[in-house]
């Protein structure tokens, strides 16, 4: 996103969407119902390396007094769970973390989709409404969000991962970079009463033939030590808590909270020569050479302009060093 002009992933916007009531009539953030159980939407378990989430135990383990996160539910299937929270984000408390099983119609940055089958990943979404940080800075929440994931897995299942400007997930997989996970923030609600919905997809245990393009990944196709999903989604949870925190402390500016150089530190686009491709049509290749206080890429290109770059799709060409 950029963290500041791209409209399908940039929390200074509205989304404008219109919202997925979702399929799990029962069971919503702060409902307090339990865990999914019985009723997996594709009516089989048969795939015991995908075990269900335990909502439950991941609401005893993460809701607490004084903590971020306010309520934590888990329903076995919807459209998307970005758009279930953003339809409710001026009801909701700061802090509600809606997880599915699966989705049937989850969304991407730029319009695009995201599909995985059931139970295959973490699929889920957060709601966070920072007032005291000024709108402009929340272009950071994805890029922090970014940060968190990859820290979580790195702890959890010890894979390495990278982010790709302005925030997918990468791991390796036979030397290649691929993509295992992805996060699209948007504005939701009111301007008095909403916030901003991150939602978060991270390919767990997709296996090579569910792919479902040639340049997706997953923790398990990385070399995952492990695959359970449960500590995942905790320690991914329990980052972006501290994480928001830091960045909330510091009044949103990403030097001060230390997130700017935690970001540089894991972003893979750095220090290579990329091709952005900007909204309107326009591509810029340069190196990647700096995320500006406001989350945007820096690009040197060749006649010597370092051109900041907020939204758009960016690829990866080759390393600095081979230009
Ligand atoms: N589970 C998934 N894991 C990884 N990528 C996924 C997944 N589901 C959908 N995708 C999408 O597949 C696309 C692959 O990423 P890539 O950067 O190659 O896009 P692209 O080929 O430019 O997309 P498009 O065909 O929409 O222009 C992305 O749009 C990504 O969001
Ligand atoms: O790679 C991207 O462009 C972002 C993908 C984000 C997917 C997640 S899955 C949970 C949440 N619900 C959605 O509809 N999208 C996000």
């Amino acid at each position: 996103m950029t963290p500041s002009h791209d409209s399908s992933n940039d929390p200074g916007r509205d989304s404008g969407r219109g919202a997925d009531p979702g399929s799990d009539r029962g069971s919503g953030p702060g409902s307090g119902r339990g865990p999914v159980g019985g009723t997996p939407s594709s009516g089989r378990w048969s795939d015991l390396g995908r075990p269900p989430l335990d909502a439950h135990a991941l609401r005893r383990a993460l809701v607490r007094d004084g903590g971020l996160w306010t309520s934590l539910d888990v329903v076995p299937t919807t459209g998307s769970t970005n758009s279930d929270l953003a339809a409710r984000a001026d009801e909701l408390p700061e802090g509600a973390v809606l997880v599915a099983e699966e989705q049937s119609a989850a969304r991407g940055r730029l319009d695009r989709r995201w599909s995985a089958p059931a139970r295959s990943g973490l699929f889920f979404s957060v709601l966070l409404k920072p007032d005291d940080v000024p709108v402009e800075r929340w272009g950071w929440l994805p890029l922090l969000t970014g940060v968190a994931v990859a820290a979580g897995i790195s702890r959890t299942a010890g894979v390495d991962t990278a982010l790709k400007w302005p925030n997918d997930l990468l791991v390796t997989v036979g030397g290649e970079e691929r993509k295992a996970g992805g996060i699209l923030a948007e504005r939701a609600g009111s301007v008095g009463g909403g916030g901003v919905v991150v939602g978060i997809g991270v390919n767990v245990t997709l296996r090579a033939e569910e792919l479902p393009v040639p340049g997706a990944g997953s923790l398990a196709l990385a070399g995952a030590v492990h695959t359970d999903r449960d500590p995942v989604l905790r320690a991914v949870l329990r980052e972006l808590e501290r994480w928001y925190g830091e960045w909330r402390a510091a009044g949103g500016d990403p030097g001060a909270a230390r997130l700017q150089e935690a970001y540089a530190a894991g972003c893979a686009t750095l220090g290579r020569v990329v091709r952005a491709e900007l909204p309107g049509g326009r591509d810029v290749v340069g190196e990647a050479v700096a995320v500006d206080g406001d989350g945007r890429l820096v690009l040197a290109t060749e006649d010597g302009v370092r051109e900041p770059v907020g939204a758009g799709d960016v690829v990866h060409l080759r390393p600095a060093s081979g230009a």
